[in-house]
């Protein structure tokens, strides 16, 4: 054995050595979370390339940029010199594409459409076409035509299926737009696996030639194929079946997006010599975390159970936390992330706050800010699909491919050059009626009838700007685009215009420039720069791009966005009734056991600490509305958490949870007896568990914070509570903690209170 290969092998265990060993075949590695799958696959490869396999016959596809070029560094490091092409099925799609996409109808230089620019497609075919959509929004349309895309169903195929009202609509839509991408030589994103799919399917000689080519491949996260990456990696495998597939059912979180977990079934059935592989040892958590994990996810009925040991230590219990308010999660958990870096026990890029949606972010980012605390928000897209950036890409865009009407649309009036509404009108009419593309129609402006004298003036010379930005493609990407902004007069009305929000504007252009300049100097030497490589990684951006992973800052982000990664501690925030699970996945089984899925991989990002929140009060969606906390806390094994309550700092009493604090019956006789209607779930009272702030080291300020002490009211006060709005105090009753007040309400009439649980606050404070 070389000293390499000894290295390669030296930190697998029995299980993962036998994954890495294996060379020909089919290879299907199932194993829970931080089990080393994602490391097997790196070191696979490093393995065959040891094994004299040549670099470019492996194929090593994930879902995102981010994991790709995680894995493409890890393979660098553990063979240096040696360059696998690691990709994303998109990119993968893109490419192959490029090669061969004539044969389904696309041109090579073709655009990739964006969910807005896809949009923007459909609503011109539901016009041009006059569909009657029923009531139908545009996203619902669309969302049918990329479910029936993942699954392969061609706007032919799709014409059998006829049925239901919104079937009777997209059999209408789906073949037009499809044309009509065509004609622009435009894909969208789900276009590029289903063209791919296609291909190989219709073409023999190039299926057999990729097959030959791709000789190993070997797919990470394999739980979120759909049906087309499915096929595409069957198609790939048939001469030289050495598909190597890893994956965790119980991670499947793209059901929404067409994600099939029967693809590990089909998997088993369509190669029945595959090797299994299973991974038991888990080495990234502490026992506590994965027993909180492994009871969650033990709810979830359509699963194999699989057995997940880790020899890390028991570790500190798992947090669940009830705050006030989202601003008291937020400060305490930003307080709490301060003092450990004070402290010097922990650095800021230790920390991760997970939440469900984008929008739970704010509160969480103005309390970082205020604490000091480095961080930064994953969130991607952004950069690129801002309204300027956009804009000046679309003049690149065109240039690129003269169909792209979209493009053409959106750059030839802004900025404005004086070309009417009317006159865009009958440019669309001639290239219409000539089965023309719109930049043709502006060619030809000069001979259409009724144009004015000064449209015409105008489209003749954005036509030759247009022509100007194709003859510098093979310049420099930043030339082209610097020859855009100023020659289109973008820079020049930004410059001039007096609104605040166009200088942030002109300095996101400029951005856009030293974003180009970055892409040619880091291209230069890798051969694949130029413009459309450069469009190309703007369209195809994910959530993760721009994490800086080397950075010394927090990082906030989605539970989707967290696959495949691992953080020492973990704030999972928002856990909360119609947050997650998301209310829109309770209407069926499935739909709740992806959402049981997606906590579940949250959970299993800790390494060390894992805290879980839920806040009383929570302003959510332009509204403010009392949380319920998620019925997945329900779940987990109650002697495993440590319960906090960061709002009262008194033990004896304790108002259920799941109560509404609203507590009406017992006024008259305080008691801690309260008997209020429980649900359905929880045995032993969350309340039992419940340890006041001030007992845990580190939280104690921020907890405090939440609480207004019940000797601070008065008879006759006026007070504010969060939902009712502004009250009078009309009654006080008790002592302590067991104190309760009646408030008059404007609107909401008399409500009852235990002051110590209730959020109401003295209408000075
Ligand atoms: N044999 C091993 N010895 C020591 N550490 C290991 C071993 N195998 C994996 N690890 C470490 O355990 C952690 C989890 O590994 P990895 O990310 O590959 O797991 P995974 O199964 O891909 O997890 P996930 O399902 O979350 O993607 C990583 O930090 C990795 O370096
Ligand atoms: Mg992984």
């Amino acid at each position: 054995m070389s000293i390499v290969m000894s290295a390669l092998l030296e930190n697998l265990n029995d299980a993962q050595r036998e994954a890495v060993l294996h060379v020909d075949g089919p290879l299907l590695i199932l194993a829970g979370p931080g089990s080393g799958k994602t490391r097997v696959v790196t070191h696979r490869v490093a393995h065959l390339l040891e094994q004299g396999v040549r670099a470019r016959q492996v194929l090593a596809l994930t879902f995102t940029n981010k994991a790709a070029s995680e894995m493409r560094n890890r393979i660098q490091s553990l063979v240096p010199g040696e360059a696998v092409w690691v990709s994303t099925f998109h990119r993968f799609g893109a490419r192959i594409l490029r090669e061969f996409g004539e044969l389904v109808g696309l041109a090579p230089n073709f655009t990739i459409y964006d969910t807005a620019d896809s949009r923007q497609v459909l609503k011109r075919v539901l016009e041009a076409e006059k569909i009657h959509v029923m009531g139908y929004s545009p996203d619902r349309i669309a969302a049918a035509i990329s479910s029936a895309k993942n699954k392969l169903i061609t706007a032919t195929d799709y014409q059998a299926r006829r049925g239901s009202p919104l079937s009777e609509i997209v059999a209408q839509v789906y073949p037009a737009y499809q044309q009509r991408m065509l004609q622009s030589a435009a894909v969208d994103f789900d276009d590029l696996l289903m063209h791919v799919a296609s291909l190989l399917y219709h073409n023999p000689e190039v299926r057999g030639q990729l097959d030959n080519r791709f000789r190993y491949v070997l797919v990470d996260e394999y739980q979120d194929t759909n049906k087309a990456q499915y096929v595409i990696l069957k198609a790939l495998s048939v001469d030289h079946p050495n598909l190597a597939a890893t994956g965790d059912p119980d991670q499947s979180i793209y059901g929404w997006r067409g994600a099939d977990i029967t693809n590990i079934l089909e998997f088993e059935r369509d190669f029945p010599q595959v090797r299994v592989v299973r991974l038991e040892q888990n080495y990234r958590s502490t026992k506590c975390i994965l027993r909180v994990a492994d009871q969650l996810i033990a709810h979830n009925t359509r699963r194999k159970k699989k057995s997940l040991f880790t020899d890390n230590e028991e570790g500190r219990a798992v947090r669940l936390v009830a705050y006030g308010d989202q601003d008291l999660e937020a400060a305490g958990i930003a307080e709490e992330i301060h003092a450990a870096i004070e402290r010097g026990e922990r650095r800021a890029s230790d920390f991760a706050i997970f939440y469900r949606t984008n929008a739970l972010s704010r509160s969480m980012e103005r309390a970082l800010r205020a604490a000091g605390v480095p961080y930064q928000m994953v969130r991607g897209q952004e950069f690129y699909g801002r309204k300027e950036i956009k804009d000046v890409l679309a003049y690149c865009q065109l240039a690129n491919n003269p169909h792209d009407d979209v493009a053409f649309d959106r750059s030839v009036n802004s900025p404005t050059r004086g070309i009417g509404k009317k006159s865009i009108e009958r440019l669309n009419l001639h290239a219409y009626r000539h089965g023309t593309s719109l930049l043709e129609a502006a060619r030809q402006s000069p001979s259409i009838d009724g144009l004015q004298k000064r449209a015409v003036n105008a489209l003749t010379s954005y036509v030759q700007l247009i022509d100007e930005v194709s003859s510098l493609a093979t310049d420099s990407v930043e030339a082209v685009i610097g020859t855009v902004i100023e020659k289109s007069g973008y820079s020049k009305a930004l410059r001039e215009s007096g609104d605040v929000e166009d200088q942030s504007r002109l300095e996101n252009i400029e951005e856009l420039l030293t974003d180009a300049r970055q892409f040619d100097e880091q291209s230069e030497d890798l051969s694949d720069g130029g413009l459309e490589a450069y469009l190309e990684r703007t369209w195809l951006v994910n959530e993760t791009d721009d994490w800086e992973t080397e950075a010394d800052k927090v990082t906030l982000m989605t539970l989707h966005a967290t696959k495949g990664l691992e953080f020492p501690v973990v704030y999972l925030i928002a856990l909360e009734d119609g947050i997650l699970p998301h209310e829109r996945s309770r209407d069926t089984a499935e739909g709740l056991e992806e959402e049981r899925r997606l906590a579940f991989v949250g959970i299993t990002r800790a390494e060390d600490l894992l805290q879980m929140s839920y806040v009383r009060m929570r302003d959510y969606r332009g509204q403010r509305r009392m949380a319920i906390p998620s019925s997945f806390l329900m779940e987990m094994p109650r002697d495993e958490l440590e319960m906090v309550d960061a709002r009262s700092n008194d033990l004896d009493f304790f108002v259920d949870e799941y109560d509404a604090y609203d507590v009406d019956e017992p006024y008259e006789e305080p008691s801690t007896q309260i008997d209020l209607p429980k649900p359905a779930t929880p045995k032993t009272p969350i309340t039992a568990h419940l340890k006041t702030a001030a007992q845990l080291a580190g939280s104690g300020e921020s907890a405090q914070r939440a609480r207004v002490s019940p000797d601070e009211f008065a008879l006759g006060m006026t007070v504010v509570h969060p939902e009712f709005g502004p009250g009078k105090i009309t009654a006080l009753g008790g002592s302590g903690s067991a104190r309760k007040a009646t408030v008059q309400f404007a609107a909401a009439g008399e409500r009852r209170f235990v002051l110590a649980h209730s959020p109401l606050r003295p209408a000075s404070s």
